[in-house]
């Protein structure tokens, strides 16, 4: 069922943000230089993306990524970089959720990367073990648009927030280890822009299978998309969005921090009390 978050304690959340923060920016040899930008988002993301709006299942309140059944999911391979990461900051702010600290870390980088402001608001707690969601909520990047309209309308989102959210994809990279697709990173890989858009419209794509047997979109730049990603052009009505997305990064912009907030509230009530904040980035406070 639906979670109330608790009643926002006093306590200084920008300080916890500059601490993931200062950290991104410190350790930016992560990945090839690319840092940990892109996989503290997707962990705010798959920590979030298990909710299931036909029962209020799941979701980023409990934190129950934590968990080895979670942790262990095929679809969150590669997630244990960001965890890591996160350790020395939650034994710092001993005080924090892991629900709230998932999802602050991926407002923070996302920040960071010169991304929107997202609007964040604390109060998730902690939940037991037997509160882990099953495995196999998550996408499956093979699928095409039918599929990604379902799957996103389980989360409780139209086109229009599903094209926006999957625009994070202009960051970071696929890895084999991790789900089997390959491709050297995106023309933006640490700094949030429309390339994703811009790049799955102009650039010239084949469809070739990788040395792991799955199949993936490569271009003549070095670039790939996953088949989830090209069904965004091959839809009429999600191309429309891809369009104009690629045209107005502000409009891109704007509507994914209110997708990406709402994903990480998905299932949570929150206390009128609870005010969402809006972080300042290091560069705002001359850090
Ligand atoms: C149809 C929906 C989606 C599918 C099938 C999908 C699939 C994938 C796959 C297969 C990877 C590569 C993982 C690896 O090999 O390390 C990936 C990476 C990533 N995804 Fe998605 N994703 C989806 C939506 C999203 C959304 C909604 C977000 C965030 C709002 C997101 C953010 C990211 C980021 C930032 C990375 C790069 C991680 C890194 O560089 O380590 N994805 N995604
Ligand atoms: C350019 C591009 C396309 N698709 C992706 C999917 C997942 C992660 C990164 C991606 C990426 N940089």
């Amino acid at each position: 069922g639906v979670h109330v978050a608790e009643k926002e304690a006093k306590r200084d959340y920008q300080e916890v943000y500059n601490a993931i923060a200062t950290k991104i920016r410190d350790e930016d040899e992560y990945d090839n230089y690319i840092g940990y930008g892109p996989v503290l988002v997707r962990l705010a993301w798959h920590s979030s993306g298990t909710f299931d709006r036909n029962d209020n299942s799941g979701g980023s309140f409990g934190g129950t990524y934590r968990f080895k059944k979670e942790m262990n999911d095929p679809s969150n391979k590669g997630l244990q970089n960001a965890f890591d990461f996160l350790r020395p900051i939650h034994e710092q702010f001993p005080w924090i959720s892991s629900g709230d600290l998932y999802t602050l870390g991926g407002v923070t980088a996302v920040q960071e990367m010169m991304g929107p402001k997202i609007p964040w608001r604390s109060g998730r707690v902690d939940q037991p073990e037997n509160t882990v969601p099953d495995n196999g909520r998550l996408p499956d990047a093979s699928q095409g648009a039918s599929y990604v309209r379902n799957l996103f309308d389980r989360l409780g989102f139209g086109d229009r927030e599903t094209v926006a959210l999957i625009g994070a994809h202009a960051l970071g990279k696929t890895h084999y280890e991790n789900s089997g697709y390959e491709g050297p990173w995106g023309p933006s890989p640490n700094v949030f822009t429309n390339d994703f858009f811009v790049n799955l419209l102009n650039a010239h794509w084949t469809l070739n299978t990788n040395k792991k047997g799955v199949k993936q979109w490569d271009n003549d730049q070095g670039h790939m998309m996953l088949p989830t990603d090209m069904a965004l052009v091959k839809d009429p009505k999600y191309r429309k969005l891809v369009e104009e997305y690629a045209k107005d990064q502000d409009v891109f912009f704007r509507d994914f921090s209110k997708a990406f907030a709402k994903l990480l509230e998905n299932n949570i009530k929150f206390p009128d009390q609870n005010k969402p904040h809006y972080f300042k980035t290091l560069d705002e406070q001359d850090l």
